[in-house]
């Protein structure tokens, strides 16, 4: 049996949980949820300290954002417990992807979350050179908005009636500015082997009932092009409701036992 212990009990971490419960993955068995605020009335697995989670799991999964990643991941690394990431953004911080590398005897993965076609975009990256690859993003301007813009900025992005680019930059700077909407643009550097080589844009559409990644690369082992349209999660407008999935998905790869009739890798 492997026992997991999740971080994050929001739009993803809550239906992670419930589908480990209902046996997504054979042998797992989910001891408790940690979470900086009281879980709701009803949540179906206690809430524990990080300590806790630590001192008895073997695998945690990550679903609270960049700052966990940043505050713990080392020293869960270190204490032997296996960390899935899905705020891949942290990983922008090179120094704390040295040090996540660096750590042990624990070993961490990054979700694939809510993209596909990162697995052939590793296989590209290390067939050969990358010449150029983007991200296009399309979500509610709602989801967009950011503690850090001025009033005006917000006032814009909010009452746009049209399509309007709110950024563009680098993967690095994606993950920075937008840590709750472009976690994916650092899944496609990483996949990639560079963040800086990713081309950023985020589009704000007030007509975007479907969150769209457009992902293009050029590399020499071929140009790729996937164009991914997700519903929002019902309980967060900035998440694709695919995610959760993604995170069982992940999960039971890295416990050895993956999903499906047959197994995809
Ligand atoms: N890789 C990907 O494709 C995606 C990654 N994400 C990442 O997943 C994170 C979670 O997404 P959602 O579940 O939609 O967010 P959410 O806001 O619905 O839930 C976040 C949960 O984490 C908890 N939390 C926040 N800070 C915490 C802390 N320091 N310690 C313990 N618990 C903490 C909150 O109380 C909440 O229960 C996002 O912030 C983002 O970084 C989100 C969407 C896609
Ligand atoms: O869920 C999505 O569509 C993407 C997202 O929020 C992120 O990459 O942080």
């Amino acid at each position: 049996m492997t026992k997991i212990a999740v971080i994050g009990a929001g739009a993803i971490g809550r239906p992670v949980v419930e589908a480990l419960l209902a046996g997504a993955i054979d042998d797992v068995e989910v001891i408790g949820v940690v979470n900086d605020k009281p879980l709701p009335d009803g949540f179906p697995v206690p809430q524990i300290h990080l300590a806790e989670a630590i001192a008895t799991s073997d695998v945690i999964v990550e679903c609270a954002g960049q700052a966990v990643v940043a505050r713990h991941a080392v020293e869960i690394l270190e204490s032997g417990r296996d960390l899935l990431v899905t705020s891949a953004g942290a990983l922008a911080d090179a120094g704390l992807a040295t040090r996540m590398t660096a750590a042990g005897p624990g070993r961490f993965v990054v979700t694939s979350g809510a993209v596909g076609g990162v697995d052939l975009l590793v296989s590209a990256g290390s067939y050969g050179s990358v010449q150029r690859a983007s991200v296009t993003t399309t979500k509610l301007p709602g989801a967009l908005l950011q503690p850090w813009m001025d009033d005006a900025t917000q006032e814009r992005i909010r009452t746009t009636t049209e399509p309007i680019t709110i950024f563009e930059g680098t993967a690095e700077e994606a993950a920075r500015f937008f840590p709750r909407s472009l976690n994916v643009a650092a899944t496609v550097g990483l996949a990639l082997g560079s963040l800086d080589l990713v081309e950023v844009r985020l589009i704000a559409d007030p007509a975007a009932e479907l969150t769209s990644h457009v992902i293009e690369a050029d590399t020499d082992a071929g140009s790729y092009r996937f164009e991914i349209r997700n519903h929002p999660s019902p309980d967060n407008p900035r998440t694709s409701g695919v995610v959760a999935r993604a995170v069982v998905r992940s999960l039971s790869v890295l416990v050895g036992r993956p999903v499906g009739a047959v197994s995809i890798i």
